[in-house]
Parts: structure tokens; sequence; C-alpha cells
């Protein structure tokens, strides 16, 4: 054995030790260490409490400057399609993100690393006889455009690690120079993991054990890792002063980061799996080469997706994935999001059919309720008398809780959950009844529970159905006005159908009887434009109103 692990390494171990699992007293002694060793940034407060993987508790997040808040994010490796879990930690970070920015007052400066050349693609390039390069590029490209239809905010810069050997190749001269790196004989370069002493494994506690000399290799010591790996006969290769080689995996994120950010970066992100040994790793490196205490102030990872029933996470290796570009024939962006929304950033999360058909039903009620709320202020919605304080009340609270769920590191279940609970509300005076409304009418509230609604979700990422403005152009415009005329159309024969002046009962039952086909008409069109994504509600028999949803999003059987 060559690492010492406190009882917290390997899958639930890991995660106990980020506050993921439950962690036992051992763990929490480890925790209380590491949060005495860290050192509370000075800056500005931003009011969040973030749990912070260095700490292993939740920390005020303390950013050097709110107008500029360095984050760098571990972007993937490029050699294949993403996947849904690739999904999960972007989507969920790109909701803390958006949440510090609309909601916290951070302007965040955002720099994503792509790994552009690294083992796994030079392998696939090879099986697909293409070169390195090229199969990069392609699924480089492929990455952005997924994460734009999954609405993922892009960085603020992407930085590919092949055009940064140069900024590289002086980073490991730094560490070398400082005394934490050697070359070998073989024109490999590792870091000297016995030079940083107690300091290595702030991040997640593991200690190096007896040195070992390693087998068939030229390391000094077997844990320690590779800055600069030598050129293997038909390798893609760059010059160094140590010979021909290319970047080892660490490194390449903590010279990107620190090109942009220099010594000091607020928050640091990836997924679970990257904080041992990846991130770990970055740490070490960056402190020597910058010779500071504390280089990175909080490393936020995100839990796994798993498919349901699964213990290991969804992963290309283990052919369990589903392509994010399969995902989104079935479910809208905005449904994932909500999703994702329903458990902690931090959490393991399982994917299966029946949590996404739960989602996407959360989504419709949502909607629902907008459009319903929305018809109400425009009167085609006849309601019985509105009890308004305790509207306006339930909306000051939720508010509160929102913004209270948001500063405790992004509880965004409970947020949405103190938004469900004020929809219900909502939903219990919006009632609606078949006869004129009487009485006094309050659609100011109800406008101001839409407006917040939807400004909550927009700034989320999702769009709660809000089509009332037309985007794409001329032609959109054009085939509004026309479903419009259809609607109004369809109501006119409804009318017709179902207004029966005859004077006696028998004779009204008559003409329902032979105007019945009309109905039925109307019934089927309202069926067919939902397979279309457009929803008609009758409104009793009074008015129609249509919305036009997402095909993804509509309902299992439509016009039901
Ligand atoms: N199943 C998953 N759930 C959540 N996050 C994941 C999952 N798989 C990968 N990630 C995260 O996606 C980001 C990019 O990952 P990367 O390109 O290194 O893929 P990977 O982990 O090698 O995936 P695979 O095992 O499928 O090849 C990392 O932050 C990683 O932690
Ligand atoms: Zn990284």
């Amino acid at each position: 054995m060559l690492w010492t692990r406190g009882p917290r390494l390997g899958a639930s171990p890991l995660r106990a030790a980020l506050g993921l699992g439950r962690g036992g007293s051992a763990s929490r002694a480890a925790c209380t260490r590491r949060g005495q060793a860290w050192q509370r940034p000075e800056g500005h407060d931003t009011g969040v409490q973030v749990y912070n993987s260095l700490t292993g508790r939740k920390d005020p997040l303390i950013v050097a400057r709110a107008d500029a808040v360095s984050w760098y994010s571990c972007g993937p490796t490029v050699y294949d399609h993403a996947h849904l879990g690739h999904a999960c930690s972007y989507v969920r970070f790109d909701i803390v993100r958006r949440v510090l920015t609309e909601f916290f007052g951070c302007n965040i400066v955002m720099v994503m690393g792509i790994t552009d050349v690294d083992d796994k693609i030079i392998t696939r390039a090879k099986e697909m006889n293409v070169s390195p390069a090229s199969l990069a590029s392609v699924y480089e490209e492929d990455f952005k455009q997924d994460m734009v239809s999954l609405k993922v905010l892009p960085p603020t810069v992407y930085l590919r690690v092949t055009e940064n050997i140069p900024q590289i190749i002086s980073f490991i001269e730094g560490i070398i120079a400082h005394g934490h790196a050697y070359p070998t004989s073989k024109g490999n370069v590792y870091f000297d993991l016995r030079s940083r002493g107690d300091e290595y494994g702030k991040l997640v506690s593991v200690s190096l054990g007896a040195a070992g000399e390693p087998v068939d290799s030229d390391k000094r010591h077997a844990s320690d890792f590779a800055l600069w790996k030598a050129a293997k006969p038909q390798e893609v290769f760059w010059a160094s002063p140590w010979g021909d080689g290319r970047p080892g995996w660490h490194i390449e994120c903590s010279a990107m980061a620190s090109m942009v950010f220099g010594s000091q970066l607020d928050i640091h992100s990836g997924g679970i799996d990257l904080a041992f040994p990846h991130h770990e790793n970055e740490i070490a490196q960056s402190e020597v080469f910058h010779q500071c205490k504390q280089w990175g102030n909080y490393f936020l990872h995100s839990g796994h997706l798993h498919v349901k029933g699964d213990e290991e996470k969804m992963s290309k290796s283990l052919k369990n994935y589903i392509t994010i570009k399969d995902f989104l024939q079935m479910f809208s962006p905005d449904v994932f999001r909500l999703f994702c929304m329903r458990s902690s950033y931090r959490s393991a999360i399982d994917y299966s059919d029946s949590s996404m058909m739960e989602a996407k039903h959360l989504l419709l009620g949502l909607t629902s309720f907008v459009e319903d709320a929305r018809a109400y202020m425009k009167g085609q919605l006849a309601c019985g008398p509105i009890r308004e304080d305790v509207l306006w009340e339930r909306l000051t609270s939720t508010k509160g809780a929102v913004k209270a769920a948001l500063a405790d590191d992004f509880d965004t279940p409970r947020a949405v959950d103190a938004i469900l609970d004020l929809v219900h509300h909502g939903n219990r005076q919006l009632r609606a009844v078949t006869k004129e409304p009487g009485g006094p009418r309050s659609p100011t509230v109800f406008g101001a529970i839409v407006s917040y609604i939807e400004q909550f979700f927009e700034t989320v990422g999702i769009s709660l159905a809000n089509r009332q403005c037309v985007s794409g152009g001329g032609s959109s415009a054009a085939l509004r006005s026309v479903v419009d005329e259809l609607v109004r159309f369809r109501l006119k024969v409804r009318q017709y159908a179902l207004t029966t002046p005859e004077a006696t009962r028998e004779a009204r039952q008559q003409q329902l009887q032979e105007r019945r086909p009309l109905l039925e008409a109307c019934d089927a069109l309202r069926r067919d434009l939902a397979a279309h994504g457009i929803s008609i509600k009758d409104r009793g028999g009074v008015t129609s109103t249509w919305e036009l949803l997402d095909p993804r999003t509509k309902r299992q059987k439509p016009g039901s």
C-alpha cells in the first residue's frame, strides 16, 4: 500500500468526505482539521453559505471582488458525444452561476478548460483512423452545441490545452525550479509528492504512505504523478526542454486557470470524481508554483448522475449512458433543468423515465397555472371572490423563502417547493366558475405572482411557455395570427353548437343532437392542434385561449 487513506476513499467514503454521505466521526474529525487549515478569504461577502470541499462544511462565500468573481470549471475530454451525466454537472453549475449572478449580484468570469489531447482521444482517433486534433475538434464543437441546446451559458472563455502548451511548459519549469518536480532520463517530468509533505491531501485527506520503488517506472515514488509525458511512437507531441512529449492531465488546468486568474481563484468546480486525484493534484501544483498557502478558496463538486438502480455513475466506459441529443428528442431542456433543480447540486441523482415524467408534469402544472392566471387577468376566466390579502402575504413570504433557500448552498429543491406552495394557493383561488363573474376582481395580485414566478424560472434558465411575444420574425407572427383566427372561428362554431334557442326541452335536445357533429369537429381540431404543441383551452363557453407548448412538454393525451 502506497497510500495511507483515511476511512474515506473509494466511491462512497469519498462522498462522505465531501459531505455527500453519512460521514462517521472519523470523517468529521478530518473535516474539522481541514476546516482549521482553510484561510477565510478577504473581500466581498456574497451572503451565500456554500459547501466547500476544502473544509467539508458550509462557509460564507467571500470573493475577492463581486464585479469579477474568478471561477475555473474543468471542461470535458472531447473524444465522444457528451452524455446526460456531463449534462447534469454543467447544468447544475449553470444554475448556481445564474443564481449567483442574478440573486446575489456577482459578475462571474468563468474559464473552462477543454482537454483536447489525452490518452482517450489518442486511442479513439486511432480506432477511427483520424488525427487526434480533428477528432477533438469535432467533439468539442459537438459539446458546445449540446450546451447551447441545454441552455447552459457559455464560459467567458474556453481554453484548449493544445493552444496553451508553451504556458504549460513554463508552469512545469516553475514547479521544477521550486524543487517540487523532477525530469527523468526517459523524458518524463513528475511531481515530487514527498516534497509537499503534509500539505498534500487538503481536499480529501490522503497522506503519502511508505516509499516503494515502483516497478517498471522512472518515478521516484509510485504516487508521483506526471506533469509531462514523453512521446510514445506515433503519438502527437510537442517539443519541450525535456524532449518531445505532451502535458499530463492535472497540470493543464492549473496552468490555464493561472494564466487568466494568476495566483488566486475564488471558485473551482467539477464533478465529484474530479476531487481526487485531479483537484488534489491541481492544488499541489498551483500552490507550489505560486508559492502560496491557498490557491483556490472554494472547491465545489457536483454529485453524479446514476442510472436508477446502478451503483456506478453514468459513464462512457460502462456503456450505461444516454447522449444529450437522444435525451432531447424525448424531453425538453426545461424538463431536464427542473429535474436537476429537484435535488441539491451536490447530491447523487437517479435518472429514470419516471423521474423525468415527474419533472415534465411539474413543469406542465406550472405553465398551466401561469396560463390560467393570465386568462383570469384578461377576464377570460371567471372566478369566485379572491382572498387578495392572503395572496399578497404568500407572495412576500415566498420571495423571502426562495432567497433564503438559495443563500443556503443554492438549495434549489427548497426554493422550488416554496414556489410550488405559492402556485398551490394561487390555484385554490382561481377555481373557475362557469357563471358570469361577479364582485370585485384582483388581477394585479395574479399579475405580480405570474411575473415573479416567470422571472424566477427565467433566471435559472427555464421558460414557462410564455409565448405572448413572438420570436423568430415575420413568418412566426403571421402563423400566430393564423392560429388566432382559427381559434376564434372554432369558438364561434362551438358557441353556435351549444346555443339552443328552441322553446321546449325536447326541441332543444333535438337541436343539440343535430349540432353534435360540430362539437365533435371542434374537439378533433383541439386534439389535432395539441399534437403540434398548440394547447387550446375553452373557458366556460365564453371564450377560448391558446398557448404554444414545446412538443416535448405537451400533455401525454393531447386535448384531455
Ligand atoms: N455521470 C456523471 N454524473 C455527473 N457528472 C459527471 C458524470 N460523468 C462525468 N461527469 C462530469 O462531467 C465533467 C466532464 O467529464 P469528463 O470529460 O472528464 O468525462 P468522464 O468523467 O471521463 O466521463 P466518461 O466516464 O463517460 O468518459 C466532469 O466534471 C465530470 O465529473
Ligand atoms: Zn481540471
